[in-house]
């Protein structure tokens, strides 16, 4: 390309390596101008990026939107100079969804702040705000979730349902179908009666963290405690101390403050499709057309006044015109792939190259070590349609609960699969290479899975002896067969894919047994004195 063509092409470059985002277009220019400096003979000036790092955990704060407030609007008319309470309620603010994909690898692309939208505002003319819409972000398969604060996630089948759409404004409020709506709705009271009385009401104070909590306000239990003290608002915090009756919510947010710690394993993802909500939206208030037909006492009737924080001693109808805040939760995600054999080797065992030979997939090959840097999953298909899903995960060196190497947290990645193929080289250590003997790699392997997660070794295993193909390496198999005892060892050249039908129908075969024969790698059944 000459100079004059690149320097036409550099603001288009120029852009593209702005965000991080086009990262891949990067890549993609990275090797179009390799495949063109190749095809014209001439040497590739710009270097190959390096593999991006997989990001296979991560944490994540959660909000969802708040809903909206409800509308206090008067229609006046000529006829009716009085006017009719006309304004509309709030909409439900969105959910934050967590969907399951097979269409991404790892957390790379997911942002730390998930916020979903508000609800809208209600409107006169009895016009109901819109819901918020729902922020779904898509993780991996396999996406184990661990909960930091806030709400435990619910697995949901379809995108989330509000219970009661702001819309279905009910002719009065005791006509309200209960059968629309999972929490009981608001309780049929005489609200003529209790003002009359001169009683005021107030509201329960909401949970900021628990949006989920703080609709409640349609329970019964929040209603019929609102009998006596003073008038508080959602929001004004420490000012009512007549509290005693709510008890309840206080005792709620003193056990979550000690509850700070991290509650494993909360839930996972593990088919594509599956949704679960972590945070969901508040509830939208209700405009005064919700209450226009139940509150008849003259002080209340056909409120003008509009609601707001500073003036919220109006009672209980004010406080259920503000919309309640959108849950907040902070979770941290973790990668586990999903895989029913793991292949497990040193480096440059050739675990990379025993995948590709066996399925289609098209991992990154090295002679030099730590050539993988994330697990590679590949299909392994047999000629009946059984099919097998085989996970390749970088290297592991003795010493890796140390963290020498890349260290072991991608064994999480084994820990799911059902059958476990150590992969070994059987010439790492001939002509005086510097590497270790079959067995030693082996021993290292278990203790190091062992070191990990106690029983991670405990299930179907098989060794697979690469590198048949190499001067020695005949008399290396021989001497770990003798070693080696209790598992099924198959020797194969995964370069030639020598030896791979064997391999193939002795993993099918541990598969369907699943470890009735008790094909375990023991470290007793490992001998490696001399
Ligand atoms: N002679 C011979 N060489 C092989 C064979 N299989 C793999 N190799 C070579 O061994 C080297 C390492 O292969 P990889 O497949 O990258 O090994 P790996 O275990 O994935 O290595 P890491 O990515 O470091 O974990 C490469 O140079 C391969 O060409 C084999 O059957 N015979």
């Amino acid at each position: 390309m000459s100079c004059y063509q690149w320097k036409t092409l550099a603001p288009q470059i120029k852009f593209l390596l702005k965000p991080n985002r086009y990262y891949s277009n990067i890549e993609w220019i990275v090797s179009f101008s390799h495949a063109y400096s190749s095809k014209s003979g001439k040497k590739g000036k710009i270097a190959p990026l390096q593999e991006r790092k997989m990001v296979d955990s991560s944490r994540v704060w959660a909000k969802g939107g708040d809903g909206g407030n409800g509308c206090w609007s008067v229609h006046r008319s000529r006829t009716d100079w009085r006017g009719k309470p006309d304004g509309g309620n709030g909409g439900k603010g969105g959910n934050v969804i967590l969907e399951c994909s097979s269409a991404v690898w790892d957390f790379s692309n997911l942002q730390h702040h998930l916020n979903a939208k508000r609800g809208g505002q209600g409107m006169s003319k009895k016009m109901a705000g819109s819901c918020g819409s729902d922020q779904v972000v898509q993780v991996p398969v396999g996406t184990v979730i661990h909960l930091v604060s806030g709400e435990i996630p619910s697995l949901i089948m379809n995108a989330s349902k509000t219970d009661l759409q702001p819309w279905e404004l009910p002719d009065d409020v005791g006509e309200v179908e209960k059968s629309k709506c999972d929490k009981p709705l608001i309780e049929i009271v005489d609200w003529e009666e209790k003002l009359d009385a001169g009683q005021k009401l107030h509201a329960e104070d909401s949970n900021k963290h628990q949006a989920s909590k703080s609709t409640n306000i349609y329970e019964n239990e929040a209603i019929t405690d609102l009998e006596e003290g003073t008038c508080h608002s959602s929001e004004s915090d420490g000012e009512n101390t007549s509290l005693e009756d709510a008890n309840d919510g206080e005792s709620l947010s003193e056990t979550e403050l000690e509850e700070e710690t991290v509650q494993y394993s909360v839930g996972e993802l593990t088919e594509p499709g599956q949704r679960m909500l972590i945070a969901s939206g508040g509830e939208g208030g209700l405009g005064n057309a919700y209450f226009g037909k139940s509150l008849k006492h003259k002080k209340f009737k056909y409120r003008e006044k509009k609601p707001s924080v500073e003036n919220m001693d109006d009672g209980i109808e004010t406080s259920l015109s503000v919309g309640t805040l959108g849950s907040e939760t902070i979770l941290i995600l973790e990668l586990k792939s999903i895989a029913d054999v793991g292949l497990v080797g040193m480096p440059n065992a050739g675990k990379s190259t025993l995948l590709g030979s066996i399925s289609r997939a098209k991992p990154q090959v090295g002679h030099y070590a730590f050539t993988t840097l994330r697990p590679n999953i590949g299909k392994l298909n047999y000629n009946d349609f059984f099919s097998v899903t085989v996970a390749d995960i970088p290297g592991i060196i003795k010493g890796a609960h140390e963290n020498r190497g890349l260290g072991h947290a991608f064994l999480r990645h084994i820990e799911r699969t059902k059958v476990l193929a150590y992969v070994v080289d059987l010439a790492a250590a001939l002509d005086g290479r510097n590497g270790v003997p079959p067995w030693q790699q082996l021993r290292d392997l278990v203790m190091e899975l062992e070191y990990y997660q106690e029983g991670l070794s405990e299930r179907p295993s098989l060794v697979v002896a690469n590198k048949i193909d190499e001067n020695g390496a005949e008399v290396v198999y021989q001497e770990l067969k003798k070693r080696v005892i209790g598992v099924p060892i198959f020797p194969i050249c995964a370069i030639l894919e020598e030896g791979i039908p064997e391999l193939k129908a002795g993993i099918r075969t541990l598969l369907i047994d699943n470890g009735e024969k008790h094909h375990t790698l023991k470290l007793d059944n490992i001998i490696t004195v001399n």
